[in-house]
C-alpha cells in the first residue's frame, strides 16, 4: 500500500493521536474523525461501533451536520445488513461504497440530515479487531474522488481498530484487576468464615472470620482438612449425605455442629460449593460458614418461653399436653399406667385479693417449688394457669404409689410458706385420674382429674380424691349451678333475711343480722352455705356482697323510717376485703343516708382480721373513721393474737355458736365463753353470743354479762317484710324482763 507523503504525514499524526492515552472509545473515534476531516477536507466523516446486539452507534462525527449524526443508532441486523455493500463491509472486512449516499440505507434515521448531506456519496471502512468488524468509519466524499486517499483511510481505520482493541484490553484488565481486588477485600473482610480447599479437602486459604470462628490461627488452618472441626455430634450418614449432595449438585447447605480449637462445640450454617474449571473438572471447594450459636440460643429461649410458664419456670399447658400425649403413647407401647394429678391451691383467690398480686405471685412460686420437691426428676409438673398445677406420674407399680406421692404433697403443705416475713399456711386439693382406667386420651384424663379435684374441694379441701365415674354427674351439676349463679344477681333472685339480735340489758331487739338466700327458680330457697363458697371461688362474691351491703343498709333505713332504731349487721367475705374497693363501697353506701353510719355493723371473720395485720388495720381504721361499727364473727374458732386485737378498732365480738351449743354439757366451752366475755369487757368491747337455742344457754350468758344474744330461741332469720312486721307488732314482754323476774 503506497501512500502519498501528505497522507503519510496524516497517518503518522493519526497514529500519534490514537496511541496517546485515550480514556474511552468515543474519544478515539472523535479524534479520528477530526483529524481525517482536517486532512481530507471531506464534507462529513463519522465513525460508529457495533455492540453485541448488532446495533451501530455513531460515537464520533466531524464536518457538516456532525452534531445531527452523532449518537444515531443503526440496527445492523436490519438496516445495515440488508444493504449488500454494508453487509460485505462487515462480513468480509472490506471497504464498501454508497454512491447514492446514506439515503441508500433507506433508513428514516437520517431524516434529520439535510438532503444534501444525505445524498453525498459515502465510503465505509471497517474498523477491525481480531478479524472481526467492530464498527465502521464513514467518509462522505460527495462528488470528489476519494480513491487517492483510499489507502490512508484503510490504514487509518486499521489503526483505529487497533487502538480501540488496545483500549478494550486495557479496560478489561483494569476491570479484572479491580474485580480481583474486590474479591480479595470480600474474602478478607467477610463476617462469614471462608475456606478454600483443593480437591482433596486440604485448606489452601482461610479468611480472618474463619480463624475467629474456629479459634485456629490462619497459618494453623492452611494444609489442614476441615475434618479437624468434627464435633462427633453427627453420624457417618450425615457426612455421607452432605458429600453426596456436593458431588451430585455441586453444593450443600445446612446446619452443622462443629468444634472450635478450644473444644467448644457450636452450631454453624455451612455452605460448601464445588468449583469447576472450564473443562468442568473439580478445581476447589469453597466452604462459607457462620456461627449461629446466638441465633440458636435466641431460638431456644423463644422455644422455652413458648412452652414454659414465666412466673414459675414450669412447663405450661401446651408443653404439658405434649408430654401427656407422649406419655400415653409410651404407656400404650409398654402397657403401663399413667396418673394425672390436678392440684389447686385452696382459697388462692382470697389470698391474692388480701395480700395483693405481688405476694400472690410469690406464693405461686413457693408452691411450685414445694410441689417440685415432692416429685421425682422425671415426673412432669406443669402450671396450667392461675393456681392450677398438674402432674404426670409414670413408672409406678401400684396406684397406692400415686397415693403416697399425692399424700407427700399434702403433707408438705402442713408446713407454712414464708412470704417475705410473713408465715402463711396454705393447703391444696388434689384430683387424680389414671390412664387407661379412667380415660385413654389427654383431654379426658385432665377433665377427670379436674373433676376429682373439685370433689376434693367440696369435701372440705386439703385432701385428695381419685376420679370416680359418679363424679361426672356432680361436675356437670356444679358447672350448671355456677352458670345459674352468674345470672342470679341480674335475675333478682337473691333475698335478704334478717335475724334479730336481743339486747340482754334492755330486753329489746337492738339489731339484726342480714343473711342472704338464693331464691332459685326451680330449687326454691337455697342456703348461703351452698352457694357462698362457689361465689367466693369464682369471684362473684364481690358483686353479690355489694348488693347485700346496699340492700341491708336500705332496709335498715326503712326500719328507722318506721320508728325502729335498729342496727344492721352485714357479713363480709374475706374476698371482699380489698381495702380500696371496700372503703369506696362503704362511703358510697353511706352517702345520701338518713341515719348514722354507726347503725351499720360489718361482721368480719377472726382469721381475716388476724391474717394480714397491718393492711387490715389500715382498712379497718378507714371504715371505723366513717362511723361504721365492726364486729368479729365466729370468735374463738380461729387463732387470735390478743395484742393484735387490741390495735383493731373493733366494737363487738360474736362468740361462735359452736361454743354456745354445748355450754351446758361442756365445761371447756363454758370456760371459753366466760373468758371471751371477760376479756372483751376488759378491752371495752361488747359481746354477742350466736346460736342461742335454749333457755339454759340464755341464762348462762346473762349470768356472765353477755351483752346480746342471737339464735333460734329469740328469733329465726325472717324475710324483710316479716321482720318489719315483727318489729311493728305489739311488743311481747321484753325477753330481758321475762327472764330477769
Ligand atoms: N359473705 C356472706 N356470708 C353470708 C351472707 N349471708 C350469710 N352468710 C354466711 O353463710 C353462712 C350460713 O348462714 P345461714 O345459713 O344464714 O345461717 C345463719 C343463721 O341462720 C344461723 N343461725 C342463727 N341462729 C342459729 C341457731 O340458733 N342455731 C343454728 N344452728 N344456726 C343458727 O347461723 C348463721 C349465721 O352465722 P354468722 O354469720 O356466723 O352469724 C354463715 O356463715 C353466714 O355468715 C352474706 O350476705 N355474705
Amino acid at each position: 500500500m503506497k501512500l502519498e507523503p501528505i497522507d503519510m504525514a496524516a497517518l503518522l499524526d493519526i497514529h500519534d493521536i490514537l496511541m496517546t492515552w485515550n480514556t474511552d472509545e468515543s474519544s478515539v473515534l472523535q479524534k479520528l474523525c477530526d483529524k481525517l476531516l482536517a486532512s481530507l477536507h471531506a464534507p462529513l466523516i463519522w465513525g460508529g461501533l457495533i455492540n453485541q446486539d448488532h446495533k451501530l452507534t455513531v460515537f464520533g462525527a466531524a464536518g457538516n451536520e456532525a452534531d445531527r449524526i452523532k449518537g444515531l443508532v443503526l440496527d445492523c441486523s436490519d438496516t445495515l445488513a440488508n444493504h449488500p455493500a454494508i453487509k460485505d463491509c462487515i462480513d468480509t472486512l472490506t471497504p464498501a461504497s454508497l454512491p447514492g449516499g446514506l439515503i441508500e440505507l433507506n433508513s428514516r434515521l437520517f431524516e434529520n440530515l439535510s438532503p444534501d448531506v444525505r445524498t453525498l456519496q459515502t465510503d465505509l471502512y471497517p474498523l477491525t479487531l481480531e478479524n472481526r468488524c467492530m464498527g465502521v468509519l464513514a467518509v462522505a466524499t460527495g462528488n470528489r474522488q476519494n480513491s487517492k486517499h483510499h489507502s490512508l483511510l484503510q490504514l487509518a481505520a486499521q489503526h483505529a481498530g487497533f487502538a480501540l482493541g488496545m483500549l478494550r484490553n486495557f479496560v478489561a484488565k483494569e476491570h479484572a484487576q479491580s474485580s480481583l481486588k474486590l474479591a480479595a477485600a470480600v474474602f478478607d473482610h467477610s463476617l462469614e468464615g471462608i475456606f478454600i480447599t483443593d480437591t482433596t479437602g486440604s485448606i489452601l486459604a482461610a479468611n480472618d472470620a474463619a480463624s475467629r470462628i474456629t479459634g485456629y490461627k490462619p497459618e494453623e488452618l492452611i494444609g489442614q482438612n476441615p475434618r479437624i472441626f468434627k464435633s462427633g455430634r453427627h453420624g457417618q450418614d450425615f457426612y455421607q449425605a452432605l458429600w453426596h449432595s456436593v458431588h451430585r449438585h455441586k453444593q450443600w447447605e445446612g446446619e452443622i455442629w462443629n468444634k472450635r480449637k478450644n473444644g467448644e462445640i457450636f452450631p454453624e450454617w455451612l455452605s460448601i460449593s464445588a468449583i469447576l474449571d472450564e473443562h468442568t473438572q473439580l478445581q476447589n471447594y469453597i466452604c462459607i460458614f457462620i456461627d449461629i450459636s446466638k441465633q440458636k440460643e435466641a431460638e431456644a429461649r423463644l422455644n422455652y418461653l413458648a412452652y414454659h410458664d414465666k412466673l414459675t419456670g414450669l412447663p405450661n399447658r401446651d408443653l404439658f399436653h405434649d408430654r401427656l400425649n407422649a406419655s400415653i403413647l409410651r404407656a400404650k407401647r409398654n402397657q403401663t399406667d399413667i396418673a394425672v394429678l390436678f392440684i389447686d391451691i385452696d382459697h388462692f383467690k382470697y389470698i391474692n385479693d388480701t395480700f395483693g398480686h405481688a405476694k400472690g405471685d410469690l406464693l405461686l412460686q413457693k408452691v411450685a417449688n414445694k410441689l417440685k420437691s415432692c416429685l421425682r426428676e422425671n415426673d412432669t409438673l406443669a402450671r396450667m394457669g392461675g393456681d392450677e398445677f398438674t402432674v404426670i406420674l409414670e413408672d409406678f407399680a401400684f396406684q397406692t404409689d400415686v397415693e403416697i406421692t399425692a399424700g407427700r404433697i399434702l403433707k408438705a403443705f402442713s408446713q407454712p410458706v414464708y412470704l417475705d416475713n410473713s408465715e402463711l399456711y396454705v393447703s391444696v386439693s388434689i384430683g387424680i385420674s389414671f390412664f387407661p382406667e379412667d380415660a385413654n386420651n389427654p383431654s379426658m384424663l385432665m377433665k377427670h382429674a379436674d373433676t376429682a379435684m373439685y370433689s376434693a374441694k367440696n369435701n372440705g379441701r386439703k385432701c385428695l380424691h381419685f376420679f370416680h365415674s359418679t363424679m361426672e354427674n356432680y361436675s356437670i351439676q356444679r358447672i350448671e349451678m355456677e352458670r345459674q349463679l352468674r345470672h342470679a344477681l341480674d335475675n333478682h333472685e337473691f333475698r335478704l333475711f334478717y335475724q334479730p339480735q336481743f339486747n340482754l340489758e334492755t330486753g329489746a331487739i337492738d339489731g339484726a343480722e342480714a343473711l342472704i338466700r338464693w331464691q332459685h327458680p326451680q330449687k326454691g330457697l337455697i342456703a348461703p352455705d351452698e352457694f357462698i363458697p362457689m361465689a367466693e371461688d369464682t369471684g362473684m362474691i364481690v358483686p353479690i356482697g355489694e348488693w347485700v351491703l346496699k340492700q341491708a343498709w336500705a332496709e335498715c333505713q326503712n326500719w328507722h323510717r318506721a320508728g325502729h332504731a335498729l342496727r344492721v349487721g352485714v357479713n363480709l367475705s374475706a374476698h371482699q376485703f380489698n381495702h380500696a374497693q371496700l372503703t369506696d363501697l362503704a362511703s358510697m353506701v353511706l352517702s345520701d343516708t338518713i341515719i348514722d353510719a354507726s347503725f351499720l355493723e360489718l361482721e368480719l371473720t377472726e382469721s381475716l382480721v388476724m391474717r394480714q395485720a397491718e393492711d387490715t388495720l389500715t382498712a379497718l381504721n378507714a371504715l371505723k373513721k366513717s362511723g361504721i361499727r365492726l364486729a368479729i364473727d365466729d370468735f374463738g374458732t380461729g387463732y387470735s393474737s390478743l395484742s393484735y386485737l387490741k390495735q383493731f378498732p373493733i366494737d363487738r365480738l360474736k362468740i361462735d355458736r359452736s361454743f354456745v351449743g354445748d355450754l351446758a354439757n361442756n365445761p371447756n366451752d363454758a370456760a371459753i365463753v366466760v373468758a371471751i366475755i371477760a376479756m372483751a369487757h376488759c378491752m371495752g368491747l361488747e359481746v354477742i353470743a350466736e346460736g342461742v337455742e335454749t333457755e339454759e344457754q340464755l341464762k348462762f350468758l346473762r349470768m356472765h354479762d353477755c351483752n346480746q344474744v342471737q339464735g333460734y330461741l329469740t328469733g329465726k332469720p325472717l324475710p324483710a317484710n316479716e321482720f318489719l312486721a315483727l318489729l311493728s307488732a305489739k311488743p311481747e314482754p321484753a325477753i330481758g324482763e321475762v327472764h330477769r323476774s
